[in-house]
């Protein structure tokens, strides 16, 4: 069944929950780093104000018990700036308050309601009758006529804020899902041969990538970065140091180096690791190849090195399609930006180019890279399309 858009929802005078997906990069004292993605949505959110609706914004920040799990107050009042439209915040999701927030806004008038991870079930994976049935959804949806959902970044996970409406309130995609669905939908027609990249710090996902692009034969190479680069060192039994064993430890990440090692033994053909590493000594950066780690006690693997970069420059440049997702190194220190700004600036020479992810998009907003094909608004969202999985946001669009 073709998905409804904007251009099918009657919008004046109705009230809109429009689930956006504004999760960002946050600084020390919790402040936005970085508003790319609250942009991305100024279009969608616009048109609806424009057109007179009541927008109920619906978002998450962060993961339960991490650092940059906290309120959408930034976020609010950046939309308030970004947008020609007042945007209210409401420190609740469904309490009586936030529903009362939601009743009395008027045409053309938004509200932000609170990080929907604030409440627990929102943190689960449920099948979108199950969601439903929540508590957050079966608060909101008697005040909402209708639900848009425009997070695309978050259409990978089937939680209430994302598959639990359209089960019960007539529901659309907003435009970045549109576009998204348009332009990644067809990546398997992207020229050949072609190259992922997998980096940044969310190694489950990036594995759960790898994994599915190497079986299905979509991908002739996997260039590894990031977090995900050293499971993968790890799994080869490289001895990567204390310092950057503990972090991949401490994240629980053990059944992700036996993953690696299994892809290793099956596609280690099309596998490539770094062959240095960048590491901070004396304050400064410091480059050790992978044969000579590991490196003095207490230094951790921040980035990949220049020979790494050069030699996984040469098979991007000639790659026919690159799908690029997560940073090559922590890019937000200046000393370890080196890797992901090279290896990223070397992508955009390929035939066609594809990058998704929050801190990745930072990364190409910081360094002002131009010149990619489509950057994604999603990070494990925009990568699971391109492997051809079906996105729970989008089935539930569908029914
Ligand atoms: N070697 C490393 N050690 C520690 N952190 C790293 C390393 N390499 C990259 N990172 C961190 O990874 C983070 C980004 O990873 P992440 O997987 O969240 O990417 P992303 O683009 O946001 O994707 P998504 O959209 O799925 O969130 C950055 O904050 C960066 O500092
Ligand atoms: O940043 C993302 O990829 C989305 O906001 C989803 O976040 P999550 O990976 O914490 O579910």
């Amino acid at each position: 069944m073709a998905i409804e858009t904007l251009d099918d929802l009657a919008v004046q005078g109705t009230t809109l929950g429009v689930r956006i997906d504004i999760n960002s990069p946050l600084t020390d004292e919790g402040a936005l780093a970085d508003d790319a993605r609250l942009r991305a949505h100024v279009e969608t959110l616009s048109e609806l104000l424009e057109r007179d609706g009541r927008v109920a914004v619906l978002a998450h920040q962060g993961r339960p018990g991490g650092d940059e799990f906290r309120d959408l107050r930034p976020h609010a009042d950046r939309l308030d700036e970004l947008l020609d439209a007042p945007v209210g915040y409401a420190d609740g999701t469904f309490s009586g308050e936030a529903r009362r927030a939601v009743e009395s806004l008027d045409d053309g008038e938004a509200v932000v309601l609170e990080n929907t991870r604030f409440y627990s079930e929102e943190y689960m994976e449920f099948p979108a009758d199950r969601a439903g049935e929540t508590e957050l959804v079966d608060k909101l949806a008697p005040v909402l006529d209708a639900y848009v959902n425009d997070a695309f970044a978050a259409a990978h996970r089937s939680q209430p804020s994302i598959v639990g409406f359209p089960t019960r309130i007539p529901s659309y995609a907003g435009r970045v899902m549109e576009a998204e669905l348009d332009v990644l939908g067809d990546i398997e027609s992207t020229p050949e041969p072609r190259t992922y990249v997998v980096g940044g710090a969310k190694v489950p996902d990036s594995m759960a990538v790898a994994e599915s692009v190497l079986e299905r034969g979509l991908a002739d190479t996997v260039l590894t970065t990031g977090v995900v680069a050293n499971v993968f060192l790890l799994a080869d039994g490289t001895d990567l140091g204390d310092a950057s064993a503990d972090f991949v430890y401490e994240q629980g990440y053990w059944d992700e180096i036996d993953r690696a090692a299994d892809l290793l033994a099956e596609y280690g053909d099309r596998i490539r690791l770094p062959v240095d590493l960048a590491v901070e000594r004396d304050g400064d950066r410091h480059e050790i190849a992978v044969d000579d780690l590991p490196p003095r006690e207490g230094e951790a693997a921040m980035d990949v090195g220049s020979a790494t970069v050069s030699a996984y420059g040469e098979v991007v440049r000639d790659s026919g399609a690159v799908i690029l997702n997560g940073p090559a190194g922590v890019f937000e220190n200046e000393t370890f930006a080196r890797g992901t700004r090279d290896l990223f600036e070397t992508a955009t020479d390929a035939e066609y180019s594809v990058v998704g992810g929050g801190d990745t998009a930072a990364a190409i907003r910081r360094f002002d890279i131009d010149g990619f094909d489509h950057v994604s608004t999603g990070g494990g969202a925009a990568l699971n399309m391109l492997t051809g999985e079906d996105l729970p946001a989008v089935e539930a669009l569908r029914n």
